[in-house]
């Protein structure tokens, strides 16, 4: 007798050790997230902490300041290492903006100097490109790599939640595109004008998206990076 996927998919995670890097932003949701699929979810703040784990998320927030605690906590080196190591990242809205190797809008501080990113990620994104924060949308997308979850009817769509988020404007010849905001189905779609745009890639052991799987209840997208920490996906 096959077991109900909710089983399985509770234990995918089980005897891992997921950092969450704490700095600033949604770290608390992304360590439920991660707990929720039954790996243990540290909070990273220290350079020794990124030792001893198995993944690392950035979560959400705003890149400019994680960027800049970073430097002040000492981990900016130490994870760009690790990240180059080859460690499973997954970086959602600010932490796929901290992966990207590009920017194409980066913020400037007081003497000019543009944000810099953690990079490793072959991509350029465009920061809060579907607008500000009071245009924020949901929408549902279609998720490629999402097979371990499909029922009788296929691959159920992911609810998105997009706060200030960015898009990728462009991709690596490595880089898999998962996820576009279709301009027929969104409901959001005044700043698209007519044009799909990609929220969510994975090259190697990197994962992104623009949106916010941690706030919505959404597993699968954590389940799914836990599955490549595994070398199962
Ligand atoms: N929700 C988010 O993470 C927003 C990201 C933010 N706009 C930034 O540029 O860092």
């Amino acid at each position: 007798m096959t077991k109900p996927l909710s089983d399985a998919s509770s234990r995918v995670g089980s005897g891992l050790r997921i950092g969450v890097l704490a700095l600033q932003g949604d770290f608390r949701e992304h360590i439920h997230a991660v707990e929720a699929a039954g790996a243990t979810g540290v909070g990273i703040r220290r350079p020794a902490e990124l030792d001893d784990i198995d993944g690392l998320i950035i979560p959400g927030g705003e890149s400019t300041t994680i960027d800049k605690l970073s430097r002040i906590f000492e981990l900016r080196d130490p994870l760009q290492k690790r990240i180059a190591d080859g460690l499973p990242v997954y970086g959602s809205c600010a932490g796929m903006i901290l992966l990207a190797d590009e920017i194409a809008d980066p913020a400037t501080d007081l003497a000019g100097n543009p944000q810099q990113t953690f990079g490793g990620l072959d991509i350029t994104v465009r920061r809060n490109a579907f607008g500000r924060q009071r245009e924020s949308f949901e929408t549902d997308l279609d998720f490629k790599g999402l097979d371990f979850s499909a029922g009788e009817s296929g691959v159920d769509p992911v609810h998105a939640v997009f706060i200030r988020g960015p898009w990728v404007e462009r991709v690596g010849p490595n880089v898999q595109v998962l996820a576009q905001v279709d301009p027929d189905h969104a409901s959001h779609t005044a700043t698209l004008h007519g044009v799909a745009r990609i929220v969510a890639v994975r090259s190697g052991q990197l994962l992104a998206t623009s949106f916010h799987p941690e706030v919505t209840g959404e597993k699968r997208v954590h389940e799914l990076f836990i599955r490549m920490i595994r070398g199962e996906a």
